[in-house]
């Protein structure tokens, strides 16, 4: 077998050269196949189906290697064993979605399924959540096949189909899978964070967040029901009144300010040298300044989202004619659980909050904040992590934890080991995070070939044993 590779060697500075034209072409023709979730068990079975036939095609060298298995799980989804030399060595896995949201044909600059290259960037619905990591990750392997690479170490890719709407049928199967083979994982890395280039307010240079952990999430339907009848004899309150009032109270009292309370303390500890005068002080002593922080953090959606358990109303539903007193209205409000709470306490909030037995409350959907990921010396993911983006991504100038705002299928494998994190190595600026499920939704070529040089390094760098004795290093972790 090859040697381990010294991993903190100086490394020469210029990465692998990948065929550009390859790679884009590559990424594109995924983009064009609109593998939409809508709902759970609406899903375009058609272009998940292509989908599968079109990775087969790109990358043949990952379908046909010997020490490489492909299965098909759950009908649609991946999973690929990739067979180390060195058995003695424990797995890692790879995880990523093909799925996408639903995007609409009006404000975007081109079509979301057109996959238009213009000035640099390739548009397109998945193009950051997560064709480009479910691409990327074949990509890279297959480049590595083709240089004749064989990993000591084992590895697993996971590439889920209905991730955007639970991963229930695919993510979870593939976990439960690999569960039922007895198999244990030494780290995980999925979507769900990022370098990010002038996203937090008061940081200059490009800092790199790997999520520890994930909010929880609970979804409430909010029924009100009164007697139908003509609206010329109208009640003194409809069941739309009511429930309008009830949502309301629940957007105009926002859950407890939670900052500091969680791992977003830690996060911001590691920051603290990134920031100005006095902020960096401030920062370095939260213990005193979170109530102070958090005021000025809260004020915009994405600062909100770190400090609290967030509040979304997301659907509304009454009537039928304007002239008839409707029976029923209701309501969908999705709550993101902040790392310090759990859903029952967010669920008494709700009905203290609501105060109104007339609205009836039921639980869709609900689940605790994730477990917290290691994060020391000793923590073999992170320190494989911090190798790869200090190698690919120079620039960079702190790695810290961090919090993943939004769900992903990473949450189904806390079977397999405690040590999750979700990471997409691609710089994100302040504009880019709206794009996320939003129109415009962008990656530059640029960008997309960093990632697919992060996974091929990231892949080779995973082959050490054990991680070296920790040194004096100039990038604090
Ligand atoms: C898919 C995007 C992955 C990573 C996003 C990375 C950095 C974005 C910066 C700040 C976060 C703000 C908004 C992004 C919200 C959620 C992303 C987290 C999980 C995505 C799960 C999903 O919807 O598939
Ligand atoms: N990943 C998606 C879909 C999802 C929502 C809620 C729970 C699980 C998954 C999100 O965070 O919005
Ligand atoms: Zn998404
Ligand atoms: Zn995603």
């Amino acid at each position: 077998p090859p040697p381990a590779p010294t991993f903190w060697a100086p490394r020469a500075a210029a990465g692998p050269a990948f065929d550009e034209q390859e790679l884009v072409r590559a990424l594109r023709g995924a983009i064009k196949i609109p593998t939409v979730a809508f709902l759970r068990k609406q899903l375009n079975t058609t272009a998940l189906i292509e989908f599968g036939k079109y990775i087969q095609k790109v990358f043949p060298a990952v379908f046909s290697t010997e020490f490489i298995q492909h299965e098909v799980v759950g009908e649609y989804s991946y999973l690929f064993t990739v067979q180390g030399s060195d058995p003695q060595l424990m797995p890692y896995m790879l995880l990523a979605h093909m799925d996408v949201v639903p995007a609409s044909e009006e404000g975007w600059k081109f079509p979301p399924f057109s996959a238009e290259e213009d000035e640099g960037y390739i548009y397109g619905r998945g193009t950051l959540d997560n064709k480009n990591s479910a691409i990327g990750i074949l990509q890279a392997l297959e480049f590595l096949l083709r240089r004749n690479y064989r990993p000591r170490r084992s590895f697993y890719i996971g590439i889920g189909h209905d991730e955007e709407v639970s991963g229930l049928d695919g993510g979870k199967q593939i976990a439960m899978l690999l569960q039922a083979r007895g198999v244990k994982l030494s780290f995980l890395l999925d979507e769900g964070s990022g370098i990010l280039d002038g996203v937090i307010e008061g940081i200059k240079s490009p800092v790199a967040l790997i999520a520890v952990t994930e909010k929880g999430s609970l979804t409430l339907n909010l029924t009100v029901r009164s007697d139908p009848g003509h609206s010329s004899a109208p009640p003194k309150e409809t069941s739309i009144g009511i429930l309008a009032a009830a949502v309301s109270r629940l957007e105009k009292n926002p859950m407890p300010r939670l900052f500091g309370y969680g791992p977003e303390l830690m996060m911001f500890e590691h920051l603290a040298s990134e920031f100005a005068f006095p902020l960096n002080i401030v920062m370095k002593n939260l213990w005193l300044f979170s109530p102070l922080v958090s005021r000025i953090i809260e004020r915009k959606p994405t600062g909100n989202s770190m400090v609290r358990t967030t509040t979304a109303l997301t659907v509304f539903k009454a009537g039928i004619k304007f002239n008839v007193i409707p029976h029923l209205a209701s309501a969908a409000v999705n709550f993101r659980i902040h790392p310090a709470q759990k859903v029952a306490e967010v669920l008494e909030i709700v009905k203290d909050t609501i105060d109104d037995d007339r609205v009836e409350i039921t639980v869709i959907e609900a689940f605790d904040p994730l477990p917290i990921s290691p994060w020391d010396d000793q923590a073999l993911g992170v320190q494989i992590f911090r190798r790869t983006i200090m190698d690919v991504f120079p620039h960079v100038s702190s790695i810290a934890p961090g919090i993943c705002i939004g769900n992903t299928d990473s949450r189904h494998f806390t079977n397999l080991t405690d040590a999750i994190y979700r990471f997409n190595p691609v710089v994100f600026k302040a504009d880019d995070v709206s794009r996320i499920h939003g129109w415009n939704e962008r990656i530059s070529v640029k960008d997309y070939e960093k990632q697919v040089e992060f996974l091929f390094q990231l892949i080779q760098n995973s082959d050490i044993d054990k991680l070296p004795k920790p040194h004096l290093s100039t990038h604090e972790l």
